[in-house]
């Protein structure tokens, strides 16, 4: 099989590249089109997932489709945007046909749960990589940025932090649980759901947002960064699984909520009168920290005490001392 008759079989002939909105123009031609309602803002990312670095290989497919796509529109979510699109840059070694239709399967499906289109790409041969392209649609001036964070307000979370990291010893077969341990890590780190209805229920409340895929305290020096402020986390306040806690224990579980990554849950940043509307609607808004004049990320322990690590999370092309 050659380029083009793979395109047509696994990609363009798949339920998620046939329009949608926004779509005027999709996958054949040298460009797609989007179009976009009047005042509203095109939101644009990009993510690369490479075997080995991003994800273990060989791997499910069907689940390497689902967290390739859901990686990216978690940045739509953070953003505040409304998802319409994405496109997929493919590399690959060679032409399996079981493995891209059960890749092109889970893409689907969590292409059929954002509501996004595929809408264009580009094929080639190579070591197995993977480029997806998001683009949504955010009214203007209303995207979240990460820049908006004021001293006084609270450092919130959209969910539980850790159990993707606390997967990696499953997902890499160094370690092994019961299912009722295994399945709820493993979930997070195969099929991180995008907040994206959170992200939209955020827009006009939250003064600064983002999505946690470094770890949170490397992704919050980002806010603090931007917003020229300083945010504190409180280690007791971070919501962690029951799984987690049994599976590495408290001090582990920790380490990998606070830098361990791959959480792909929001982080944002609240000026306190909007936190009890948001949590009396049941939005999953979990309290781990505040914002100070200052700049920085401060870890604090239960006793106020400051315990910052120097480690704050996963970086490429980290230097080791
Ligand atoms: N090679 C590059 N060229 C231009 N911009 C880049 C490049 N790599 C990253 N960026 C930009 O730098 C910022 C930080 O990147 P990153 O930490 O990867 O963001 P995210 O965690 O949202 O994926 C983003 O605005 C991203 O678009
Ligand atoms: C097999 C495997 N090893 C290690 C990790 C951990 N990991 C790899 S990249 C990464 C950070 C996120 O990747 P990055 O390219 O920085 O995403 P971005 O911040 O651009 O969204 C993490 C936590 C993993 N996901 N899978
Ligand atoms: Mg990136």
């Amino acid at each position: 099989m050659g380029e083009f008759e793979l395109i047509r079989t696994y990609f363009a002939a798949a339920p998620c590249a046939q329009g949608g909105e926004g779509i005027a123009l999709g996958i054949g031609d040298d460009c797609a089109l989007l179009a976009l309602p009047a005042g509203e803002q095109l939101a644009v990312s990009t993510d690369t997932l490479v075997a080995g670095v991003h994800f273990a290989d060989p791997c499910d497919p069907f689940l390497l489709g689902q967290r390739s796509l859901a990686v990216a529109v978690s940045d739509l979510a953070a953003m505040g945007a409304h998802p319409l699109a994405f496109t997929l840059a493919l590399t690959t070694p060679s032409v399996e046909a079981d493995w891209l239709q059960r890749y092109a399967q889970g893409l689907n499906a969590m292409a059929q749960s954002c509501g996004v289109g595929l809408v264009g790409g580009d094929t080639t041969r190579g070591p197995l990589s993977l480029t997806l392209t998001v683009f949504g649609r955010v009214p203007a001036g209303q995207a979240l940025t990460r820049s908006g964070a004021q001293p006084g307000d609270l450092l919130c979370v959209g969910g539980e932090l850790g159990n993707a990291a606390g997967a990696l010893p499953l997902v890499l077969g160094q370690r092994t649980a019961d299912a009722a341990i295994a399945e709820p890590l493993l979930a997070h780190y195969w099929s991180p759901q995008p907040q994206l209805a959170l992200g939209l229920a955020l827009r006009g409340k939250a003064t600064a947002a983002m999505d946690i895929s470094d770890g949170l305290l490397a992704d919050c020096g980002h806010i603090a960064k931007a917003s020229a402020v300083r945010l504190v986390v409180e280690r007791h306040r971070l919501p962690l699984s029951a799984a987690l806690l049994a599976f590495v224990g408290e001090d582990q579980a920790h380490v990998a909520a606070l830098s361990g990554g791959d959480d792909y849950v929001l982080a944002f940043t609240l000026p306190p009168s909007e936190l009890a509307p948001l949590q009396a609607d049941s939005w999953p808004v979990h309290v781990v920290g505040r914002v100070e004049a200052g700049q920085g990320v401060t870890l604090l322990d239960g006793n106020g005490q400051d315990i910052t690590p120097a480690v704050r999370g996963y970086q490429h092309f980290r230097q080791t001392p």
